[in-house]
This record gives C-alpha cells, sequence and structure tokens, in this order.
C-alpha cells in the first residue's frame, strides 16, 4: 500500500504519475471504509482526490497556502498532512474535526463551515503576502455551490481589480448539497457541455499561434478576430472579463492533465482560474449515484450502500415540512425560501406539491432575507427556512429590510441550539441572543413536535411584522399531534409542573431536562416549577412578576449563548421593575466555542444536564431561606 508511506505531503512528491493514480484508488478505499463507521461528507470528498493530490504534488504546502471553501472536502488534505491515523475519530468528541482546523495542523491555514469565504482569505492572504515581500502561492478550492454564495462574487470583484497573484480552483461538479442552482451554474454548464465552444476555443488558439503578431493588416485583423472570437467563442469569458485567467474546463480526475494545467496556471501573472470538472461520489457507486444523500453521510455498509437508518420519533425538520405543506393548502400566500437546503431543511414534498411556491436562491442567505422582505412588501407570506448558524449571514437583512419595515416575513430557524458532529461551526446558539435584540420581532421556540405545528399555524396567523420559530435538529419527542391546528396567543408561557421551591424557565428542549431535575428534587422533598418559556420575545411578563412577588428562586435554562440571551431578557426585565433582590441564575451555552461530538457530550460539557441543574437549584436553597 503507498497509502502506508504517506506521513506528510513530501512522501508524494517523489512518486509516479502511475504511482499517484493508485494512491487516488487507495485513498478513496480508505475513505469508503472509514467513513462508513463515522459517517461525514463523503462524497465532495471522494471529488476531490486527484485535485488534493495534484495540489501536494506540485506545491510545498503550509509554505503554499490552501484555503477550502466550506472545507467539508478537505479530508484528503488531512490525510497527507498527518492525521491518517485519526479518521476512526473523525467528528467524535474531541476527535478529527470534520472541516479544517488551524489547531490540529499547520497545513491547515483557513478555518470554514460556513461557505463563500475562500475567496476574500484568499485575498487577504495574497495582499499580506505581498506587503511581507514574500513569494508562496495562494490556492483557494471553491466548490461551484460555494460560488452563488455573495460573498464569492464581492471577492472576485476584489481580486479582478487588484491582479493580485492567485489561483482560484473551481471545483465543479454541478451539485451543491442538493442540485446547484442559479445563473452562474446555468453558464457553468454551457461551458461544460458545449463542446462546440470548447473545440472552437482549441482551434481559434491554434490558428492564432500560427500567425506571427508582427503589425500588418492581416495581423492586425487577427488580433481584433482574437478579441472579438474572445467574446463570441472562448469560454470561461465572464472570468475573463473580471480580470481572471481562465483555464478549463478541465477533467479533475485526469491526474496528468490536471497536473499539466495547474502547472500552467502556474505561469500566469496575475489571478487565475481553473475549471475543474469533477463527480461528487467518484469511485464508489452508490455515492456517485445519489450524491445528494451522500453529502452528509451516516454511517453505512460498504458493500450495499445502505446506510444507518434514523430511528425515533419524525425530526422537528420533517413535522415543519409537513406542517408547512397543510398551511399551503389553505393559504396561497405561503411560500418557501431556501438558500441551498431544500432537503436538510425538510421541503422536498413541499418543492413536490408547490413547484412555484418553492424557491431556492442558492447559498445566498443575505439575498433570501431582502428577497423574502419583498415578497412580504407585496402581501405574501415568505416562510425563511433557514439554519440558525446560516441566518447569521443576513443579520444586517434582518433588521434593515425585514425588522424595520416591520414585515411579515416568517423564519423557521432549524438546527437551533447544538447540532452534534458539525461543531462549532454550525452550532445554532446565537440567534436569541441575536434576534432578541431587534424591534418587531417575535422570537418562539416548543417544547415539543406538537407545538411546532400551532406555532407555525400562529405564525401564518401573525399580521403585525416578522415572527421566528426555531427547533432543534432531533427527533420530536413522540407526543400525539393535535387538530386543528390553532395560534397561541403572543407572549405567554404555560406551567408545565407547579412547585413552590423554586422555578426554572426552560426554551425549547431544555424542558426535558427541567422536567428530569424536577422528578429528581422531588425525592429531596424540593418541588420545582417548570415553565415553558414559548415565547422568548415577547416574555410573560405577567408570569414574571407574579414569580418575583412570590419571591422564589430563579434558574434560566436555554440551548444558546449566556451573553445576551433569553436569560439576559430575564435579568433586563427584573431590572426594569426595580426587583433586584431575587436570586437568578443563568444556564446556558458559556462563552467559548464548543467542538464537535454527539449532542450529548456537548450539553455535558457545558453543564446543561438534569444534574446540574438539580445542584444549581440547590445551591440556590439556602439562600431563598436566609432571604425569607
Ligand atoms: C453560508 C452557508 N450556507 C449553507 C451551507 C451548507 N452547505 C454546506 S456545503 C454546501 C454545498 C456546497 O457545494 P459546493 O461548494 O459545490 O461543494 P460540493 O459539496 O459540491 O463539493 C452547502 C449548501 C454552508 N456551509 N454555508
Ligand atoms: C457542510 C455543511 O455545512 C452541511 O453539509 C452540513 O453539514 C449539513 O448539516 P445537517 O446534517 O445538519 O443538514
Ligand atoms: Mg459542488
Amino acid at each position: 500500500m503507498l497509502l502506508e508511506h504517506i506521513n506528510q505531503p513530501q512522501d508524494l512528491k517523489h512518486l509516479t504519475i502511475e504511482q499517484l493514480e493508485l494512491l487516488a484508488e487507495e485513498t478513496r478505499q480508505f475513505l469508503v471504509e472509514k467513513l462508513s463507521l463515522t459517517g461525514g461528507h463523503l462524497s465532495s470528498n471522494l471529488g476531490v482526490v486527484e485535485l488534493t493530490i495534484a495540489l501536494h504534488y506540485l506545491y510545498n504546502s503550509p509554505v503554499d497556502k490552501f484555503i477550502f471553501d466550506v472545507g467539508h472536502q478537505s479530508y484528503v488534505h488531512k490525510m497527507f498532512t498527518g492525521r491518517m491515523n485519526q479518521f476512526d475519530t473523525l467528528r467524535k468528541y474531541q476527535g478529527l474535526c470534520g472541516f479544517v482546523k488551524r489547531s490540529e495542523s499547520e497545513h491547515d491555514v483557513w478555518e470554514a463551515g460556513h461557505s463563500s469565504t475562500s475567496l476574500s482569505a484568499a485575498m487577504g492572504m495574497a495582499v499580506a503576502r505581498d506587503l511581507k515581500g514574500e513569494d508562496n502561492k495562494i490556492i483557494a478550492v471553491i466548490g461551484d455551490g460555494a460560488l452563488t454564495g455573495g460573498m464569492a462574487f464581492e471577492a472576485m470583484n476584489h481580486i479582478g481589480h487588484e491582479k493580485k497573484n492567485m489561483m482560484v480552483i473551481l471545483n465543479d461538479n454541478e451539485m451543491s448539497i442538493a442540485p446547484n442552482v442559479g445563473a452562474m451554474h446555468n453558464y457553468l454548464g454551457k461551458i461544460r457541455s458545449d463542446k462546440h465552444y470548447v473545440k472552437a476555443k482549441e482551434e481559434v488558439e491554434y490558428l492564432l499561434k500560427k500567425i506571427p503578431a508582427i503589425g500588418g493588416t492581416l495581423a492586425k485583423t487577427m488580433e481584433k478576430l482574437k478579441d472579438s472570437l474572445k467574446y463570441m467563442l472562448v469560454s470561461g469569458v465572464i472570468f475573463e472579463e473580471l480580470g481572471f485567467t481562465y483555464l478549463g474546463p478541465v477533467d479533475g480526475h485526469n491526474l496528468p492533465l490536471l497536473l499539466e494545467t495547474l502547472k500552467q496556471a502556474e505561469k500566469v501573472e496575475g489571478p487565475v482560474m481553473v475549471h475543474v470538472l469533477t463527480l461528487k461520489g467518484k469511485g464508489y457507486l452508490p455515492a456517485e449515484a445519489d450524491s445528494f444523500a451522500w453529502h452528509g453521510a451516516r454511517p453505512y455498509k460498504v458493500e450495499s450502500g445502505k446506510m444507518l437508518k434514523a430511528v425515533g420519533h419524525p425530526m422537528y425538520t420533517d413535522v415543519f415540512g409537513n406542517t408547512l405543506i397543510e398551511l399551503a393548502e389553505q393559504d396561497s400566500r405561503i411560500i418557501a425560501v431556501t438558500p441551498a437546503m431544500p432537503g436538510g431543511s425538510g421541503l422536498l414534498k413541499f418543492a413536490a406539491q408547490f413547484p412555484n411556491r418553492m424557491v431556492d436562491v442558492g447559498i445566498a442567505e443575505q439575498h433570501a432575507a431582502t428577497f423574502c422582505a419583498g415578497l412580504a412588501s407585496e402581501g405574501m407570506k415568505p416562510v425563511f427556512a433557514v439554519y440558525s448558524t446560516f441566518l447569521q449571514r443576513a443579520y444586517d437583512q434582518i433588521v434593515h429590510d425585514i425588522c424595520r419595515a416591520n414585515l411579515n416575513v416568517i423564519f423557521a430557524i432549524d438546527r437551533a441550539g447544538f447540532v452534534g458532529e458539525d461543531g462549532e461551526t454550525h452550532h445554532g446558539v446565537y440567534d436569541i441572543a441575536y434576534l432578541r435584540s431587534i424591534p418587531n420581532m417575535v422570537l418562539m421556540m416548543p417544547k415539543d413536535e406538537n407545538e411546532l405545528r400551532h406555532m407555525l399555524k400562529t405564525s401564518v396567523d401573525y399580521d403585525e411584522g416578522p415572527i421566528a420559530v426555531r427547533y432543534p435538529r432531533t427527533n420530536g419527542l413522540g407526543v400525539p399531534m393535535d387538530e386543528p391546528l390553532k395560534s397561541i396567543p403572543i407572549g405567554t408561557w404555560e406551567v408545565l409542573r407547579p412547585g413552590d421551591s423554586a422555578v426554572v424557565l426552560a426554551v425549547g428542549p431544555m424542558i426535558g431536562i427541567a422536567l428530569e431535575a424536577a422528578e429528581q428534587l422531588n425525592k429531596d422533598g424540593l418541588q420545582l416549577r417548570v415553565v415553558n418559556a414559548r415565547f422568548i420575545k415577547p416574555m410573560d411578563e405577567a408570569m414574571l412578576l407574579q414569580i418575583s412577588k412570590e419571591n422564589l428562586p430563579i434558574i434560566t435554562l436555554e440551548e444558546g449563548t449566556t451573553l445576551g440571551g433569553f436569560g439576559s431578557g430575564v435579568l433586563e426585565f427584573y431590572a426594569n421593575q426595580n426587583r433586584h433582590g431575587l436570586q437568578i441564575k443563568i444556564l446556558g451555552v458559556p462563552d467559548y466555542f464548543v467542538e464537535h461530538g454527539s449532542v450529548k457530550e456537548q450539553r455535558q460539557e457545558v453543564g446543561l444536564t438534569a444534574e446540574r441543574l438539580v445542584s444549581e437549584v440547590k445551591a440556590l436553597m439556602p439562600r431563598k431561606r436566609q432571604h425569607a
């Protein structure tokens, strides 16, 4: 096995082309076997095997900088940079991260998780390099999906203007997670598929090489022809017009060709874009056949390609998707909007039933938000289905375009709270803090999937401005579903368990923890009142006042940052009411980034557990008696 001898990039530099091709095969086998046990982003990585080999073969990481967009396709890079023996721990607690991570290796020069940042980062590094008088290579690898993100366009605008030496490798597999969308995608398709363009380009270039550029009418005509042909025939013209030299498209699985093209690219002065065509899932038939399903693979059987089935009650995501269909059947104003996550957001069935009322805008969260504002301004009811973490991208659009104008945009915020194996780049632990501070915003989180359905109904019935419902990346609780759907009065909480020893104000899945703690405390003769704080904003002020009159110790419990989150809101309320003598403890996610692992491990790490709650309640009790 060649792979056994690859510990660092220099170990593959002396290999022959045939050996490199063999290495590609072994690399694929390794990935398919290892990921069958851990799960992970299989299909994207199978697609970049030759490309990553070529990069490490030609260039000198970490002096030369490889910047992987999103970073979910960096597994091969990890294998060749000393981390092959850690793949059994991939995406596990304290194991190998599923994205590029600076603390893991000096070869990981740029961290991501969110898409479309690579070109800006590369440009920053290029400017820094030139100011420092260095001459290393800077190479960004961006997928066709990530290229739909606004940041990538902003960066191209800058790069094409400054014309720094740098390379952008466009890894075009025609897929985002779902099939890619948009005009740029269509344009790339034209370049890819139009053999006429490619052939004509080759022929014209051949002819032009034959004519000496030494003045005279013929030469001048040919120069003109060269320019006009560039517009008419030469593919890649958009990138060239933006200031890049465009090379490609080149088959990203043909190593000799790939190496040759990259060597050509190296000679180019200024920014160069190499358009590489790859197949997502390459080399593993189940993943080739359905790269969408194999984008984020669960563990599977290698031989059959059968993925471990998700078990348990329906996910909140599915309940959301099904309920939205019910609501959309009744209300033609409802339009679902997704920034490139139709599957992950549970909208596939909706799209099949209402193809004209489901819009995938690509990885374009900012645009999606303002697009929703436009829809709402014309009386529609847009439902912006988005992961909490990706909504961070659209903050100004939420403030400036939606909340300021008080438009009826519904936010369906999935992956709220810890997300597990994707880790710190993907947790949905900031949205409470960043949304509750915006005027006009209503923010809810259900205690179970049944309440989620009512919250969606509440959202559609609400005509007073923006309204958001957040829900976790977990199965529902398997509770019975009420019919018919009904609106929940805005700003009302409910007491789920009475008690007069202390009160816990819990949000969403934290209610389960609170109820468990209440059971345990009961054995010690303590009665913990458990409140479903289902409206994070506005809060149930009447209930808060009542609690303060009882002078009970209060604990707030949320799977979100404690800085500016729900608990902060409770403190603000009491401070404004001059209720200063209360004992209040805020439990949530502390002020640091929690790494990958299971949600259970993440909760354990930060103390979002029944045991912690029990001990916090007990710690508050003597002080309560003292106060009394
Ligand atoms: C801002 C943001 N929105 C959404 C995502 C979710 N996401 C992760 S990978 C991906 C598709 C990327 O497609 P592409 O860049 O073509 O890479 P491929 O998986 O095809 O190799 C998406 C939508 C993300 N990571 N970041
Ligand atoms: C890389 C990326 O951002 C996505 O692929 C993400 O991992 C999807 O997460 P879910 O599995 O929660 O849909
Ligand atoms: Mg792609």
